[in-house]
């Protein structure tokens, strides 16, 4: 099983010039789970190009394994490792999966294993345990699953009895979209395919439920939105599809906002044109704080003049996983930034809403959570301890912040491998210019 990181202590490189850099990233978190687990689920094999290898991927693979899928690793164009071969077996149960932190291994994987035939025992991460878990297995229950779980979270295990009859389901998506993605990437190999309602106050992270929808469209299952809070998925085959999976646009974030930093200019290599991944937002985002965005030669060019960070009030309900980089960008800029429509984010790795207050103040800033979201103050910052909480997203926020002020030092740069293993090596490229 993949380990959790290991703290590393980092001090966080200040920019001692403009950014000039073209940077290429490694694959979409998003993508490659999902593009793994619809392969275990296909009519065949599939080979993944340049997908993701990272903690969270490795977790995924590891747990389809477990669920009687072949994995395994084949020769690419080894740009950041080798290519993945996924053939489909008989979905069988009688294992345990360790879901790390990995929220689409969390969510995703009970829903596989209500096809299997015999149990299977979840847990994961001591945070992990926190994470709402409850409409996974609430809806489980409902579709005539046997879930034993303590609480509704982690850890629990699920009694697959080799099919799932499917029919209509209602759950609250409120906390996550995972919970619809889920059920969707499953829906097919049940019985009678799914109607998913979603009946609750608010719906995070919209972009990733249209990546299921399309990730499931490539693979010829038919699925669609029949109005904004229902989903039908009619049951039928999935189509074996051999991927090259994108770059993580999200990870893209603490790189663009190096550039509204300090200024300069950044070349982000494999920017597709068209695609589903949130990081779309980024350039319009980034706009807000003075960047201007565009696209040459299937590269995303992102300059700023650096200097006055102005402020800025954003609600980022469909992008919270983009919310701590423009927090990190609100701790620098000499207005007031406030975003909203986030409160589902403290149900993220850690609740990033606190950790971000608490690491603001701990290098001098000052940060407020709101009710739904974190209004960031213009304060003068100073050197200081940056906790990740095991959470990537947190950890390179502090690498954004360190870049203008000395002596940030966040506590574990190795909360990255979560999703991006190689930032420091990355980070440090593109602080030297050149080629990352
Ligand atoms: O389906 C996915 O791949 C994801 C959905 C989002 O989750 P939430 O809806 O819980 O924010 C996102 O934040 C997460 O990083 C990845
Ligand atoms: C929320 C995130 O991850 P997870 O897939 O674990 O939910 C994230 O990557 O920002």
């Amino acid at each position: 099983m993949t380990e959790a990181s290991h703290s590393r202590p980092w001090t966080a490189p200040t920019a001692t010039a403009r950014i000039d850099a073209r940077v290429q990233l490694p694959g979409s978190k998003s993508l490659t789970n999902r593009a793994l687990l619809l392969a275990a689920l296909a009519d065949g094999p599939s080979t993944l190009h340049r997908p993701l290898r990272s903690r969270d991927a490795t977790i995924m693979a590891e747990g389809l394994r477990r669920l009687g899928a072949g994995v395994r690793e084949v020769t690419g164009d080894g740009l950041f490792g080798p290519d993945l071969r996924i053939e489909p077996g008989a979905l069988v149960g009688g294992g345990a999966i360790d879901c790390g932190l990995a929220g689409t291994a969390m969510r995703f994987l009970p829903i596989v294993a209500a096809l299997a035939d015999g149990p299977v025992a979840f847990d994961g991460d001591p945070y992990a345990r926190k994470r709402p878990m409850d409409q996974t297995i609430a809806s489980l229950r409902a579709l005539g699953v046997r879930v034993d779980a303590d609480e509704p979270r982690l850890p629990f295990t699920v009694h697959g009895e080799g099919r799932v009859r499917g029919g209509e389901v209602t759950i609250d998506a409120s906390a996550s979209s995972q919970f619809v993605s889920a059920l969707l990437l499953g829906a097919a190999r049940f019985d009678e395919g799914l109607t998913l309602r979603h009946d609750g106050e608010r719906l995070p992270s919209l972009p990733h439920i249209e990546m299921t929808l399309d990730a499931l469209h490539q693979r010829g299952v038919e699925a669609r939105i029949v109005d904004e809070r229902t989903w039908r998925v009619e049951p039928g085959p999935i189509a074996a599809l051999d991927e090259q999976i994108e770059p993580d646009l999200s990870n893209a974030a603490p790189f663009l906002a190096a550039v509204v930093a300090v200024g300069g200019r950044i070349v982000l290599d494999g920017w597709p044109a068209e695609t589903t991944q949130v990081g779309r937002m980024l350039p319009e985002l980034l706009g807000a704080f003075g960047a201007a965005s565009h696209l040459a030669d299937g590269a995303l060019v992102v300059e700023a003049v650096g200097g006055r960070i102005p402020g800025a009030t954003l609600d980022m309900h469909a992008a919270g996983e983009l919310a701590p980089t423009i927090v990190a960008l609100g701790a620098l800029a000499s207005g007031p930034v406030e975003i909203t429509g986030i409160g589902h984010i403290r149900g993220h790795e850690t609740d990033r809403i606190q950790a971000l207050v608490d690491d603001i103040a701990a290098v001098g800033g000052r940060a407020v959570a709101l009710p739904d979201g974190i209004r960031v103050e213009p304060t003068p910052l100073a050197g200081g301890a940056w906790s990740a909480y095991d959470d990537h997203r947190i950890a390179t926020a502090g690498a954004v912040v360190g870049l203008r002020v000395p002596g940030v030092e966040v506590d574990d740069i190795g909360a990255t491998a979560k999703t991006i293993p190689e930032f420091p090596e990355l980070w440090a490229a593109m602080l030297e210019g050149g080629r990352a």
